[in-house]
């Protein structure tokens, strides 16, 4: 029987806007119980220590139950000891794995170790989580291009310490919906903490996949439309030249010609391209297909069942450091009208998506 991939979270965010506080949070629900958490450095992380018993190993049982271990090492050599411990039955069984980043990380490195071999036949990247703090958190993004880069990257952003701001959530989130026009914006308090389930929608953290579902398309429209109408929040001044935009296409394209125009783009800019994450129409592909980069990094693209909302559009959101988006679409301009007659084959008989549909 195929071993299948573990899903992997990473929840990412600035130094002191309440990672560890959410993750606390999730470690009392049941749904945790069968989760490996991983925190970058122990003791700056900081996970309650009445949940944790005093241990010299690298893996500890929390006693809700979940393992927690430390990176020793590189994350990549912490995750596959991990693994071979949970083959050999050296730890508990694990369902899902969450990773707290510290920080001041940037994002990149880490999400990349996990969608390169070795780790990425065992794990797999299931969605990115950015907390922000309503009270600094824009400034913070604006003196910290590793603030703006963990929202950037986010599938999902979580605004916390809304108590302590008389607006709430409301203008923080108006202005992250700037640099991430797509990912969902959710909301916590000591009040009233985040459910899993918010995260989640009706998946678990064993089935929760990276694609989140058309909500990512239908909030980045929701945010287009908002820019037409000239409502769009700035969000800051040092960081202005990350931002983001969405191309959209009513023709099926041609799936040699997106690639070419992706590879044109990671070519020569990859370390711009901060993250695509699109939806297309393929010629003679009935499925939707779903392609997602961050930085140089793609995912192999795979095909959804049925198109979210039912609309046959194709819409890829990109989030970019200084592109344009004429200069993007000029580049897919570029290579569309250097077009071959000759008819494209299907992508699904070119791509090897078995197992990738969902
Ligand atoms: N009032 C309020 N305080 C919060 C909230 N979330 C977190 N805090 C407090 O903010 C401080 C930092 O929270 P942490 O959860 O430790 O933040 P972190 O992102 O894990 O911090 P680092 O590990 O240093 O990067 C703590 O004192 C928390 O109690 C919130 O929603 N409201």
């Amino acid at each position: 029987m195929a071993i299948l991939a573990t899903p992997t979270y990473l929840l990412t965010g600035f130094l002191g806007s309440g990672k560890t506080t959410l993750l606390n949070n999730w470690l009392k629900q049941p749904e945790f119980s069968d989760v490996a958490v991983i925190v970058n450095e122990f003791g700056a992380v900081g996970i309650d220590n009445d949940l944790i018993s005093k241990s010299d190993e690298d893996t500890i049982e929390l006693t809700t139950g979940c393992l927690c271990c430390t990176v020793r090492g590189s994350l990549v050599e912490t995750l596959m000891a991990l693994f071979v411990k949970r083959q050999q039955g050296q730890v508990r069984h694990f369902n899902a794995v969450v990773i707290e980043t510290t920080g001041l990380a940037d994002p990149v490195p880490v999400i990349q170790a996990l969608m390169t071999t070795p780790v990425s036949g065992n794990f797999h990247l299931a969605k990115i989580i950015t907390t922000v703090e309503a009270p600094q958190g824009l400034s913070t993004i604006d003196r910290h291009a590793e603030a703006a880069k963990q929202v950037a990257v986010a599938d999902d952003i979580v605004i916390t310490k809304g108590d302590l701001v008389a607006e709430g959530h409301v203008n923080v989130a108006n202005a992250l919906k700037t640099l991430n026009p797509g990912a969902p914006i959710h909301n916590t308090a000591p009040s009233a903490p985040l459910a899993l389930s918010a995260i989640l929608g009706s998946g678990s953290l064993e089935t929760s996949a990276q694609f989140n579902g058309p909500k990512y398309w239908q909030n980045a429209d929701v945010v287009k439309q908002d820019d037409r109408h000239h409502h769009r929040h700035d969000l800051n001044r040092h960081n202005s030249e990350i931002g983001s935009f969405v191309l959209t296409f009513d023709e099926p394209l041609r799936w040699q010609e997106v690639a070419a125009w992706m590879d044109a783009l990671v070519i020569a800019h990859g370390e711009d391209i901060l993250r695509v994450k699109g939806i297309l129409e393929i010629e003679n592909t009935d499925q939707p297909i779903v392609v997602q980069s961050v930085q140089k990094l793609f995912h192999p693209p795979f095909a959804l069942e049925q198109w979210p909302d039912g609309t046959r559009q194709s819409r890829v959101v990109f989030i970019t450091k200084a592109i344009s988006e004429s200069f993007v679409r000029e580049v897919f301009d570029i290579i569309r009208s250097a077009r071959k007659p000759s008819a494209s084959p299907s992508i699904l008989s070119e791509l090897e998506l078995t197992g990738a549909t969902s």
